[in-house]
């Protein structure tokens, strides 16, 4: 690859292995002032392993890298930064109990502001958060306090007063409601306009269009295509990315709705659900929409045992399971939840055992585990899924983000659960595996099963569900089947009082 004397930063050969795997082969960008350069690929292409080279995580095997044409090694994350290297992670890096301030310089060397007194120093903060709209907040308050696209915001601030020449956003909109990610692509434009280099990870191909300039495309671990996003089509880059044609996005899977399985009536939680009824039958899929903080996980969480329930009564085939998870795998549910890192999976334990830690009594005779039958039926999953690893055996902190919310997917549909809960189940999932999720939805509503499906991403509700229910404060506001919707309709039903 030709590197351009203008570039800021140019990486090539990365070569980088983990054991067997090899996550990145020869790979090479290339990023100039003022772009935005879209990094796309399956789940495990080795996206986020490149990014966590270039923000100095990990060292790669081999290759080089240049910033502003000088060789750059970076020995770990804060010298990176400190090289002008910044990251913006999914999950928020900020501290909670520290001041905006505290938390602006965090990662900046001290000495870097030796020489500079304190008013100096704040010109500098002060001038990040009036460009990119935080100005309102004292520099006191508690970062706690601030909404979490606030607190995102305060991160790339914290790029700005670091003087950062590239920052990198690894699926960055994962949380954030339409609004806040409107005022975030604002905030990217405003760093590209100033010049910096921009890498832009995102599963939503709507969003690489409208932010980014060109694309670079990896397939297990290789660079498979790369270009301006204005000369490549959808299908284009998709065929790319996965290897071959994506039949549909959204299939459908015939199913007919059958007796009434789940009966909520007035559950109410310690502040969220607020009163919510709702009955979802046997073969219905049935989506929950609104803006992050409505209430939708409080109500999965009520439902499926984990919160504590202040009154109101939940039945599944006219039985009132007792309040915990336990009593309600028994009674026939499944959650797949939103988080997935604290209380989805074990993270130091193989994805056999995770898939089938719900129902290991199929696997297990005179209290002995066949470990064959289970490492096979866990293969199957894994196959079904398009789970990318070395094999069962393998723990799941060393499986890509993407891959380990497969595995939560596949363990609640081994689980055989009579109503699947399914909260932000394709968060963070390529489109290859959306569609085999799509598809394994309908799977289960045409076998009798009931799907609770909360998402914030309204085109897989508007094309999955059967029926869609927003809510607001904490409320159902209103249900109704989904070709009586519109998109608008149902935004504006979120954000009414
Ligand atoms: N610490 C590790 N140990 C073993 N294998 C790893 C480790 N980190 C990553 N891998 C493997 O390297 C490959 C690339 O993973 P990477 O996280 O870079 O993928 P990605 O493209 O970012 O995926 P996603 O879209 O799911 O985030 C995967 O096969 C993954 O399992």
């Amino acid at each position: 690859m030709s590197i351009s004397t203008s570039s800021i930063l140019s990486m090539s050969g990365i070569t980088k292995r983990f054991g067997a795997t090899i996550a990145l082969d020869d790979v090479a960008i290339d990023v100039q002032p003022g772009q935005v350069l879209a990094l796309i690929g399956e789940n495990g292409a080795g996206k986020s392993t490149l990014m966590r080279i270039l923000s100095g995580s990990i060292k790669p095997d081999s290759g080089q890298m240049c910033l502003e044409q000088q060789a750059y090694e970076p020995a770990d994350p804060h010298s990176a930064r400190l090289a002008g290297v910044s990251m913006i992670y999914q999950e928020l890096t900020i501290a909670p109990d520290l001041s905006l301030e505290d938390n602006l310089m965090l990662g900046c060397e001290s000495s870097r502001f030796g020489l500079l007194d304190r008013k100096a120093q704040r010109e500098r903060m002060q001038e990040a958060l009036r460009l990119l709209g935080l100005d309102q907040f004292p520099l006191t308050i508690p970062a706690r306090l601030l909404s979490p696209a606030s607190q995102q915001l305060v991160e790339i601030a914290r790029a700005l007063v670091n003087q950062s020449k590239i920052v990198i956003f690894d699926e960055p909109t994962s949380s954030l409601t339409s609004e806040d990610v409107q005022q975030l692509f604002k905030v990217i434009r405003i760093l590209k306009e100033r010049g910096l280099g921009l890498v832009y990870i995102s599963h939503f191909l709507e969003e690489i269009r409208e932010l980014c300039d060109d694309y670079v495309i990896l397939r297990d671990g290789q660079s498979v295509g790369a270009g301006k996003l204005d000369e490549a089509s959808d299908d284009q880059i998709v065929h790319l990315m996965i290897g071959r044609e994506l039949d549909e996005l959204f299939p459908t899977v015939p199913h007919e709705q059958g007796e009434l399985l789940v009966d909520l009536t007035n559950l109410t939680g310690s502040e969220k659900p607020v009163d919510v009824s709702l009955q979802i039958r046997r073969g219905e899929i049935v989506g929950l929409a609104g803006l992050v903080g409505a209430g939708r996980t409080e109500l999965a969480r009520c439902l499926y045992g984990l919160d504590p329930v202040k009154s109101g009564t939940v039945k599944i085939e006219e039985i009132q399971p007792a309040p915990n998870p336990r009593a309600r795998i028994r009674a026939g549910m499944g959650m797949v939840s939103e988080d997935r890192k604290t209380e989805g999976l074990a993270q130091n334990r193989s994805i056999a055992d995770n898939l089938t830690l719900s129902r290991l009594e199929d696997y297990a005779r005179f209290g002995v585990v066949n470990l064959t039958s289970q490492k096979k039926s866990a293969r199957e999953w894994m196959n079904r899924l398009n789970v990318k690893a070395e094999s069962p055996e393998q723990t799941i902190q060393a499986l890509s983000g993407g891959n380990q919310q497969k595995v939560a997917i596949a363990r609640v549909l081994h689980q055989q659960a009579d109503l699947l809960i399914l909260d932000e189940p394709t968060r963070g999932i390529d489109v290859r595996t959306k569609s085999e999720i799509y598809r394994l939805m309908g799977e289960c509503a045409a076998q009798g099963k009931a799907v609770l499906f909360i998402s914030s991403y309204l085109p897989e509700l508007q094309a999955v569900c059967d029926r869609i229910g927003v809510m607001a404060r904490g409320r159902l506001k209103e249900i109704r089947p989904t070709e009586e919707w519109t998109a608008a309709e149902i935004m504006r039903v979120a954000i009414s009082k």
